[in-house]
């Protein structure tokens, strides 16, 4: 048989399952996708099935790849980050639900953590801050309440990983457990420069080393399904955090390239090169992705809320009954009419990092209207992507000249154009616009011989759509001084 060149990329994101096959020009073959709910136990807790996870993988998986008409080669990884999964290393069992990156029920540990003064070292080597939003403190937490959990981890009974390594372990039938660089990079255990597990914060966080995956690069063979799964055994060759993942899949190779993703939340990453540059802007940095032995690193803007906001105003107000109809209402009204929407549910992320932050409408009249109220969602999100360009630019020296963006929200016009306005830089949208499965089956590509660089396969093929600025200043400053205002309302004293 001919050398097999198609690629099986999974994107397990927060709200979806996505399973896309990519022909050898990364061109989608067959997609399939399947909507994965979130359990809310207590306010601010967020937690997710990690069976329905891996039931949703493997139906996906399935279905593209009987839709495909193309032998695949490899599978390719991206995942949620940051959210925990604890298993039984005999039965492969979750021993607790995961719990998601939004999820805050540690804020309090965190704050007792920086008030002992760990934070300066935290951020040295993990590029990260002392905030809920990271692994560590999500595991330690299992540890704690589970119980005998911290007793069979330690005897290496139990084992940890993100959502690729409870992945992989299923996948290959409970064969490997491993995670690569960029999902090691968002645990607060893993040490950026040096790339390994750091005793001190294992020590510091209280976390066994018996219970942590083996560290890989981004492409490589991970391992092989086990027999049965899929017909024929394939090789796990690529895995990354999806919103990694995304960077190579928008072809953001470049030092000073800059992509942002609109999923549930937003995180916007630009590539650094070999320089792991520290942020006075409280942003991360983070591993962009490791190939070959060698780290490139990204400073990275993460934004809980962004798709969120509106999947709020569908499920949690029933103002709309599909996401897309807030581009509709946004140009239905002239302006905002004075209404502004921080979308603080989960806290707010970079650059405030305020988990007890909670979300705000202000600005309200008697005339005020849904549609008013669908814009300042979709504005919200514009203006904090504006903070986070503005660190950036700050940190990095230069503004960038062009943003890339993608997911889901990303197909919304009404908000690239306002994003363009509020940026004051061309927004440019790939024509294909799942760029994270992209990315993955890239890296896959990769570590499985069918490209032979990461350059020769990223980006997409089809022209992107371009969103040039066209608000005057004066206006822009009009809109962020507000902006600014609501924002100082939901913020914590003190932060
Ligand atoms: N046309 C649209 N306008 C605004 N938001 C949208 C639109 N389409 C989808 N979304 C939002 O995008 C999110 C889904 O994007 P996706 O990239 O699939 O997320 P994730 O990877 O986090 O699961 C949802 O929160 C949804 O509310
Ligand atoms: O599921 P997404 O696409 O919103 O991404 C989640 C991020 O990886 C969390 O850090």
């Amino acid at each position: 048989m001919a050398d097999p060149k198609a690629i099986l990329a999974i994107d397990q994101g927060t709200t979806s399952t996505r399973c896309i096959v990519f022909d050898v020009g990364s061109r989608p073959l067959a997609t399939e996708r399947r909507e994965l709910p979130q359990q809310y136990p207590r306010p601010g807790w967020v937690e997710q099935d990690a069976e329905a996870i891996w039931r949703d993988t493997m139906a996906t998986a399935r279905s593209a790849l009987a839709g495909a008409g193309q032998a695949v080669r490899a599978i390719g990884i991206a995942n949620q980050r940051e959210t925990v999964v604890v298993w039984d290393r005999r039965t492969g069992a979750p021993v607790h639900p995961a719990i998601v990156w939004q999820d805050r029920r540690t804020a309090e540990a965190c704050a007792c953590l920086r008030a002992d003064g760990a934070e300066p070292m935290v951020r040295e080597r993990t590029g990260l801050l002392l905030d809920p939003y990271f692994s560590a403190t999500k595991l330690g937490w299992i540890l704690d309440h589970v119980e005998g959990a911290r007793r069979q981890a330690e005897q290496g009974e139990l084992l940890f990983g993100t959502i690729d390594s409870f992945l992989l372990w299923r996948l290959t039938g409970g064969q490997v457990h491993a995670t690569d660089a960029t999902n090691a990079a968002r645990t607060l255990l893993f040490d950026i420069h040096r790339c390994c597990w750091d005793e001190d914060l294992l020590r510091l966080f209280r976390i066994p080393a018996a219970m942590l995956p083996e560290l890989r690069d981004n492409a490589t063979i991970f391992g092989e399904t086990a027999p049965g799964l899929f017909d024929g055994v394939l090789p796990i060759a690529g895995m990354a955090g999806d919103q990694q993942a995304a960077l190579v899949g928008q072809g953001c190779l470049a030092p000073g390239m800059v992509k942002a993703t609109y999923g549930t939340g937003c995180f916007a990453l630009m590539n650094t090169g070999e320089q792991a540059l520290a942020s006075r802007n409280r942003l991360l940095t983070t591993v962009g992705y490791r190939l070959g032995g060698r780290t490139t690193y990204a400073l990275e803007g993460a934004i809980f809320t962004a798709g969120a906001a509106i999947k709020w105003l569908r499920d949690g107000l029933g103002l709309i009954t599909h996401a897309s109809q807030t581009d509709d209402l946004a140009t239905r009204v002239p302006d905002h009419h004075g209404v502004y929407m921080v979308p603080g549910f989960v806290g707010l992320g970079a650059p405030h990092w305020d988990p007890e932050a909670r979300g705000l409408i202000c600005g309200l009249t008697l005339d005020a209207t849904a549609a008013h109220i669908a814009r300042a969602a979709l504005e919200a999100v514009a203006y904090q992507t504006y903070d986070l360009a503005e660190a950036m630019s700050a940190d990095g020296g230069r503004a960038p000249t062009v943003i890339r963006v993608d997911g889901g929200m990303a197909a919304n016009d009404w908000f690239c154009q306002f994003l363009a306005d509020m940026l004051a830089t061309e927004v440019e949208r790939p024509a294909f616009l799942e760029t994270t499965a992209l990315g993955a089956a890239v890296l896959a590509g990769l570590g499985s011989g069918l490209h032979s660089t990461v350059g020769a396969a990223a980006g997409t093929v089809d022209p992107p759509r371009r969103f040039e600025p066209r608000m005057e200043g004066v206006r822009r400053e009009t809109l962020l001084g507000g902006w600014r205002d609501a924002v100082r309302r939901t913020l914590t004293p003190l932060q």
